[in-house]
């Protein structure tokens, strides 16, 4: 299976503190790759670098095989912020007819794919209603909705479950295997332990390095524990070790 994402030697800083440290990750075709961290280790600047928002003090990033950033590869990549941005005086709808015509879905396709990801998220009911009556998770899935209405190739997810609760999170899940199932690339970041659990393969990130990687049965495996949240205190610990030195 060949690599959909290859980052090499990925190093950024914000006012001259450094927030990545040479992160090097390959991640296939097809996978629900996780990125795990406690808040601040990277993974939203990490995301935003692949996505090519972010342009990376040194290292390169590619997408199947092609230099980010690329306005072409664009089309094929879904993302989803951690803030929603969304119009809340116009309708779910209103909302997603506008991000359709921003992603050149072609007009007569529009419906369709509104009803799909609607129906996905668990808001067709709610379709005509202006955002301004959404609760928060609501707006959650929306967004959702929306990153892939234009069934990208490659989805970027930055904690797409925050405030969902426990029901919605599982069909949203389902909703991330269907894509899967049709040849979807999938990485989403947390730092839940047990939807990082759920992933194919995991990258831990801790304090700008990535401390580990592998599938979760690997992770636990390698550091000799039981539970993932007891792995990552295992690596952690090392790349404490490692972190202190620079
Ligand atoms: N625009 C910015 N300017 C300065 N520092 C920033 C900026 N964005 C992020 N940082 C810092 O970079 C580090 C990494 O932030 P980042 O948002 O990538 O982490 P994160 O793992 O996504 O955290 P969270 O889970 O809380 O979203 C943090 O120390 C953060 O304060």
């Amino acid at each position: 299976m060949s690599d959909v994402v290859k980052l090499e030697n990925i190093q950024h800083s914000y006012n001259k503190k450094a927030v990545l440290k040479n992160i090097d990750l390959a991640i296939p075709e097809g996978q629900l790759f996780g990125l795990l961290g406690p808040s601040g280790s990277g993974k939203t600047t990490l995301v935003k670098i692949i996505i090519g928002l972010l342009t990376p003090e040194s290292g390169t990033v590619k997408i199947e095989d092609e230099q980010m950033p690329s306005f072409k590869l664009m089309e094929k990549i879904g993302y989803m912020a951690q803030s929603d941005a969304l119009y809340n005086e116009l309708t779910a709808r209103e909302n997603m007819q506008f991000f359709a015509t921003l992603y050149k879905i072609p007009k007569r396709h529009q419906k369709e794919r509104i009803t799909e990801a609607a129906e996905l998220v668990n808001l067709s009911e709610v379709l005509d209603q202006t955002l301004d009556t959404f609760s928060g998770g609501m707006k959650r899935r929306m967004s959702l909705a929306i990153a892939l209405l234009h069934q990208p190739r490659l989805l970027i997810l930055d904690e797409p479950t925050v405030g969902i609760d426990p029901v919605l999170r599982a069909s949203i899940w389902e909703a991330f295997r269907k894509m899967q199932q049709t040849g979807t690339t999938i990485i989403i970041t947390t730092h839940v332990m047990d939807e990082a659990e759920k992933c194919d393969n995991l990258a831990l990130l801790r304090d700008g390095y990535l401390i580990a990687q592998g599938s979760p049965a690997d992770l636990r495996a390698k550091s000799g524990t039981e539970t993932l949240e007891a792995a990552f205190l295992q690596f952690g610990g090392a790349g404490y070790a490692h972190s202190g030195n620079h």
